[in-house]
């Protein structure tokens, strides 16, 4: 990969696991710097990664190659500006966003209408390296800049480009906020295992062995579609197939897509917001 000094501006949940994961794959740490108003979060990844820690946004996103934003959508324009205010120069840095909600033309409109911006919507297991992460560039960003942030989430997992930018709400639907989904439901099947009389350490073990040995069986057949996968389970007049019919009669698959539009909706909302 590249070696470029590289400026995260937030380091909570999400650019924690990008930065937790990128060290932990070999990314010299003497080449981030994480920056936040509390030392909090930055003090421990420094602690734990060898990274730089500090308080100063200023100073930390001028020493940069490349300005990782990652802090909450709402605060995203007063952030930028401040940056743009305290003299930051962005003419030949390249700007990569990890914010759901904010648009390509929002940040131009703060940081420079030909300020090179990738936008990015990774997802927490980034922090074991078993992210994914969707990207989208702006017309001003060079090829060169397009490697470096395929190399960069890359290191944490999988990447997929788009070329649209309207697309990433797609990719929030589908990956960023997908982990919550997973966990909603392995918390629904952890409740039940406990009301049939397992201990919740048992109930959860039960679970999440299902859910990785599932995700890996998924992972390892790339030539079997989901459905045949499913359908290798479902023994003809066995539980299984009470249990799938149940959830169909329910409705999961427009629950869930439902859910999706509406993680999607949400981001397209923000972008009128913030
Ligand atoms: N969580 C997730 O799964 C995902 C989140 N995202 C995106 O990531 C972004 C951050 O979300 P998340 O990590 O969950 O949020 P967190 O609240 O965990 O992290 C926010 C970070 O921003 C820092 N911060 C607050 N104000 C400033 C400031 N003025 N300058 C610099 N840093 C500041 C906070 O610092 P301090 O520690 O001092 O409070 C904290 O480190 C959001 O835009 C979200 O859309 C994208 C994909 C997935
Ligand atoms: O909930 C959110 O808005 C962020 C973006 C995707 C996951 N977390």
């Amino acid at each position: 990969m590249q070696d470029k000094k590289i400026t995260f501006i937030g380091a909570g949940n999400m650019a924690g696991s990008i930065i937790n994961g990128l060290v932990k794959g070999g990314y010299p740490a003497n080449l981030i710097c994480a920056s936040a108003p509390s030392l909090t979060n930055t003090q421990k990844l420094a602690d734990e990664l060898a990274i730089t820690a500090s308080q100063d946004n200023n100073q930390s996103a001028s020493w940069a190659d490349v300005i990782v934003l990652g802090v909450k959508p709402q605060m995203m324009a007063d952030v930028c500006k401040a940056l743009v205010d305290g003299g930051v120069d962005f003419t030949n840095k390249l700007v990569i966003s990890i914010a759901a909600g904010v648009s390509v033309t929002r940040f131009q409109s703060v940081l420079g209408e030909n300020t090179a911006v990738i936008r990015t919507m990774p997802n927490t297991p980034s922090l074991l390296q078993k992210g994914m992460t969707g990207l989208f560039a702006s017309q001003q960003v060079s090829a060169q800049d397009k490697d470096f942030a395929s190399e960069l989430m890359g290191a944490v997992g999988e990447i997929v480009w788009v070329e649209e930018e309207s697309q990433i709400n797609g990719v929030i639907a589908a990956a960023g906020s997908a982990p919550a989904y997973f966990f909603l439901f392995m918390e629904s099947m952890q409740k039940k295992a406990m009301e049939m009389g397992f201990s919740k350490e048992d109930a959860r073990l039960l679970v999440q062995q299902s859910a990785i040995g599932s995700a890996e069986m998924v992972k390892q057949n790339a030539h079997l579609d989901l459905e045949t996968l499913r359908n290798n389970v479902i023994s003809k007049g066995g539980t299984t197939a009470e249990a799938v019919r149940t959830f169909n009669e329910l409705n999961l698959p427009e629950i869930v897509g439902k859910a999706m539009q509406a993680a999607s909706d949400r981001g397209a909302e923000m972008e009128k917001l913030f």
